[in-house]
């Protein structure tokens, strides 16, 4: 359970390194090395959405990080995706710190929704308990609707991560100001429903500090896109500790 001093932890999604990386059979720019420059940086942890059509991350991949972060035993490792397609053999196979279970199709653009409730729970019920018999903690992918935490917490979960483009996407002050009143809400019936809250989507180092500083319990933030992209212009280490500058001034910032 965080506690308002609880730091929020920084997982980065390397998934657009890969996809870098596949548009050449030269084997860079490297995932792996991306990661553990991001590890040696300050990254608390790694996340990967090995999808089933393998765009980028591919199922070696999940094996090499898999590998490295067993030298990083501070780290996370985050493997997301559709327990319904090809996560749960990675599950099985690597046992990486957290599940986290995402609602997409195999040939969609990118995610975009989380589960619904009380669709979902039958299918995803027995999952979750393989995984967290496994000793794998596990993430719902979810929008932040706060009627649905309590029947997440029911399935099984430990944790939702709030899907997060629609606060990114606002575009002024008081859209931006609706959507944290959002989040912060479907935070607190997250907590109060005895889980803990994680965050992604289109989050960058702009609308992380104020994320971080209105959203109860925030335990973790994973971010790839624009993180990435910000380290074709900075490197990696230098991004991952601006992301870190951006999560304490977040931290600073909460009441
Ligand atoms: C679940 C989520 O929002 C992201 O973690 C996801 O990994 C994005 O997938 P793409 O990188 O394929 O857009
Ligand atoms: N779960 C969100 C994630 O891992 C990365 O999302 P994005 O920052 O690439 O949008």
């Amino acid at each position: 359970m965080t506690t308002k001093s609880s730091r929020t932890a920084l997982s980065v999604n390397v998934n657009k390194v890969a996809l870098v990386r596949n548009t050449r059979h030269l084997g860079i720019p490297s995932v792996t090395r991306a990661a553990l420059l991001c590890l040696e940086a300050g990254a608390q942890g790694i996340t990967i959405h090995p999808r089933p059509d393998e765009r980028h991350v591919r199922g070696s991949d999940v094996y090499e990080l898999a590998a490295l972060l067993k030298d990083w035993p501070a780290a996370e490792f985050n493997i997301e995706g559709n327990p319904t397609q090809n996560l749960m053999q990675f599950i099985r196979d690597v046992r990486p710190h957290q599940a986290t279970f995402v609602p997409d199709s195999e040939d969609q653009f990118t995610s975009d929704h989380g589960w619904t409730f009380p669709q979902d729970a039958g299918r995803l019920q027995p999952l979750i308990a393989e995984c967290r018999a496994l000793g794998v903690r596990v993430s719902l992918f979810m929008d932040p609707i706060p009627g649905q935490m309590a029947a997440a917490k029911a399935a099984g979960a430990d944790r939702v991560e709030l899907y997060t483009e629609p606060y990114a996407a606002a575009a002024t002050a008081e859209e931006r100001e609706q959507q944290l009143q959002v989040y912060a809400a479907a935070a607190q019936a997250a907590l109060d429903a005895g889980l803990g809250v994680n965050a992604g989507h289109d989050l960058n180092r702009d609308n992380l500090p104020d994320f971080v500083a209105r959203v109860p319990g925030l335990q973790e933030v994973s971010i790839g896109h624009a993180l990435i992209a910000d380290a074709l212009e900075l490197g990696y280490a230098e991004t991952v500790r601006a992301y870190q500058r951006s999560i304490d001034a977040g931290m600073a910032a909460r009441k």
